[in-house]
Parts: structure tokens; sequence; C-alpha cells
């Protein structure tokens, strides 16, 4: 059984427009031993799914259905008060995007770590101290330095490998990563999402990584999960869907990323921008405006996420032979209804 289960999950936030979502539906499955990467472009609502595995969505945002059954914790969505902190860096460790900015700055960062053992009830406080210097030294960091330092020591890269330490120090089975390596450069984002990888392994976690790089991802996950206006598009095991692509979406997302393609010149930027909470269709497929497939039906009713193949799902009204052989259409034009 899968560690974690996402079911019907609708996000939205309150905008001058009203409620709107921004997950719509959404479906997945987190299984012990795999990394999932979600991916998509910014706006796509990936960090809003994030925070909602967490029921940690901010006001003016509200879960407005579905579940998030975390085993041994219940279903996410239902808990409040003490249960919903003990599961949050318990249960389920987590790194979220500006997390590297959320360190306290009056206190060193071991005094941190012996707070959140306490706030956990962890018994052996040494040993968590122990396990996080062992991690940070792993993270490439001088883990006794690291605990002995206050926050404005330390570089934004350094603070970021700290909240992975953070995340992974209680021993969560569950584990989510929100743009984990953004303020790293290139050499150390590969070091630090191998660490990841490595600890994963060891502990048999339920991995997910969100990014809107997907070059990136491609080298550490198993799964992938494809966002785009609120909704997963496509999903399966993530060199499946590197190699055969079927949605739209998806396609020409790798088709943008040169590091997957292989080649600089052939990577073509995708064309138009994302849709925000107030711009996105109301109706019909949510990418069709810029979908080179689209057809008549992709502008009346909305796809549905479903099963096509053993493993592989997509949300898309066009055969997936047609989106793999790429005969399409000529594209819509940019931010024309097709
Ligand atoms: N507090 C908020 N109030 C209103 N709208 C919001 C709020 N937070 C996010 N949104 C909107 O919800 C949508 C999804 O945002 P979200 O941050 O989840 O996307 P994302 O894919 O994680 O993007 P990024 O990679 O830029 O963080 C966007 O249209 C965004 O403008």
């Amino acid at each position: 059984m899968s560690e974690v289960q996402v079911r019907g999950l609708t996000v939205e936030y309150q905008t001058t427009a009203g409620w709107l979502p921004a997950v719509a539906d959404a479906g997945l499955d987190l299984r012990a031993g795999e990394i999932t990467g979600l991916v998509g472009e910014s706006g796509s609502g990936k960090s809003t799914l994030a925070l909602a595995l967490l029921n940690a969505v901010p006001a003016p945002g509200r879960i407005a259905a579905g579940s998030v059954e975390v085993a041994g914790v219940g279903d996410v969505t239902k808990l409040g008060g003490k249960q919903l902190r003990k599961a949050r860096g318990g249960a389920i460790g987590y790194v979220f995007q500006a997390s590297q900015n959320s360190l306290n700055p009056l206190t060193t960062i071991g005094r941190q770590l012996l707070d959140l053992g306490r706030s956990h009830e962890v018994a052996d406080l040494r040993a968590l101290i122990a396990r996080a210097r062992d991690l940070a030294d792993r993270m490439g960091l001088d883990g006794q330095r690291v605990l002995d330092s206050y926050q404005h020591e330390l570089s934004g890269g350094m603070r970021q490998r700290i909240g992975i330490v953070f995340a992974l120090v209680l021993n969560a089975k569950v584990l989510i990563l929100d743009e984990p390596t953004t303020a790293l450069d290139m050499l150390s984002q590969a070091s630090v999402l191998e660490i990841v990888r490595k600890v994963h392994d060891e502990n048999q976690l339920s991995t997910l990584i969100i990014t809107h790089d997907i070059g990136a991802i491609s080298e550490i996950a198993d799964r992938l999960a494809v966002m785009y206006g609120g909704r997963i598009v496509e999903d399966g095991p993530l060199l499946d869907v590197l190699r055969r692509p079927t949605h739209p979406y998806t396609k020409a997302l790798i088709g943008a990323t040169a590091r997957i393609t292989g080649d600089v010149e052939a990577a073509r930027a995708l064309p138009g921008r994302p849709p925000d909470l107030t711009t996105v269709a109301r109706a019909g497929c949510v990418f069709r405006d810029r979908c080179p497939f689209a057809v008549a039906v992709c502008a009346e009713v909305e796809p549905e996420l479903a099963t096509w193949e053993s493993g592989r799902r997509r949300a898309c009204h066009v055969e997936p032979s047609t989106v793999l052989s790429g005969t399409a259409g000529a594209p819509a034009a940019v931010g024309e209804p097709a």
C-alpha cells in the first residue's frame, strides 16, 4: 500500500473574483522507496499541493475537498492542534520553498534542533544531535561548526542544506522537499540531491520533490508527475514518461529542456504563458490554449486523469499515439483558444 494517498484534493484561494482552485481534484500516491518528482511551470500549483499534504495551506487559502491519507497518521486534512504538529516534522519531514529563511536568528542551529526534539518528545536528545551532525557532515558541511552557528553566519546554500537536515533528523517516513536546491550552484545541487537519494534509500522513505527543473529531477526521481493549471496532467515511471510523454504539456516541457534532449539547438521554449488562478480555463482542458494537438472537445470537456497503460496516467482527449508521434496540426496561436 502507498505511504501517502492523495484523493480528490482541491485547494482554493480567496481572490477578488471569489474562491478559485489552485489545485483541482488532485490524486497522487507516494510509495515507500520511491522518489516522485512533481514538475510544472511557476504557478501550476505545486507548492500549494505540497502545503496541503501537511494541512498547512496559509490564509487566504483552504482545502475545499479531498483527503491526504498518511500511513500511521490518518487523514492529515482532518488533523488539528497537537496531532497535526506531531505529524509535521515527525511522520512527514518537509522543507518548504522559503525555509532557508525560517531559522530562528536568535539562537544557534544546535539549540533549535534540541527545541525540535523536545517539541516532538524525543527521549534521546544526544542521539538526535549526533544524527543531525552526521547528516550535516554528509551534506558537505562541517556538522559541529554548523550546530554552533547562528543563521546569519551561514550562506543561503548552507541554510538550505540545514533545512534538509531538520526534515530528516526525526526519522520521518515521508519527505516533502519544495525546490530543495534553488539557492545552490549546479555542483552542490547535484551533491545535495545525491545525499537525499542516499538517505531516502537507506530509510525506504516516500519522497516528493517539487521543482520547476525537470532536468535536475530526472537525475534522481523514480516517478514523475506533471502539473499544469492546478491539475496533475500526467504521471508514471520517470524514464518511461521522459521517453514517451503522452500529454502535450509534458512533451513540450521535455522539449524545452536541453539537459534531457541533449540538444541545446533543438531545445524550444514553450510558447505562451502558464495561466494563473484567474485566467485558467473554467471549462474544458486547462492546456488547450497552448496545445498544438487541441481538438474541438478540448474546449468543452475537461479530460480526466485516467490510467491508459499499467502505471501510467494522463488527462488528455487526444490519443497517446498521436501525441507520441507528434503529428499535431498547426500550433495553436499563443493566447488564443484552440
Ligand atoms: N496566498 C495566495 N493567495 C492567492 N493566490 C495564491 C496564493 N498563493 C498562491 N496563489 C496562486 O495559486 C496558484 C498556484 O501557486 P503555487 O505557488 O502553488 O504554484 P507553484 O507551481 O508552486 O509555483 P512556484 O514554482 O512559482 O512556486 C498561482 O496562480 C498563484 O498565483
